[in-house]
């Protein structure tokens, strides 16, 4: 089992995560990328998929159009753990092979 990132350790990995931020109300870290069109946005959410499938820790997530809004958290703890953060810097590797921050 992973640990629940406590507040201050939440803030400290989000100063290396561009783009994401706290959730308000809710322990779980959230990004809204906005790519060229739906192909992209797709594209992006079929890596995630892939990623995600493989280390077993899997995204809330909605897609419209061209926008796709990021949810993670642990669901087995009720937190943010290390698993979303490496998802979340997954995702972002993937969106900046796509070309978008
Ligand atoms: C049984 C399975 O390993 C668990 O249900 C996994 C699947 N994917 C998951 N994804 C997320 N985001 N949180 C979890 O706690 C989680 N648990």
């Amino acid at each position: 089992m992973v640990e629940r990132l406590s507040a201050e350790a939440r803030k400290a990995a989000l100063w290396e995560l561009a783009g994401w931020s706290e959730l308000a109300g809710r322990e779980a870290i959230a990004k809204t990328f906005v790519f060229k069109d739906f192909n992209e946005a797709f594209g992006f959410m079929a890596r995630a998929a892939l990623v995600a499938e493989k280390n077993d820790h899997h995204p809330e997530w909605k897609n419209v159009y061209k926008t796709v809004e990021v949810v993670l958290a642990t669901h087995d703890v009720g937190g943010v753990t290390k698993r979303d953060i490496d998802l979340a810097k997954a995702m972002n590797a993937i969106a900046r092979q796509l070309g978008v921050n």
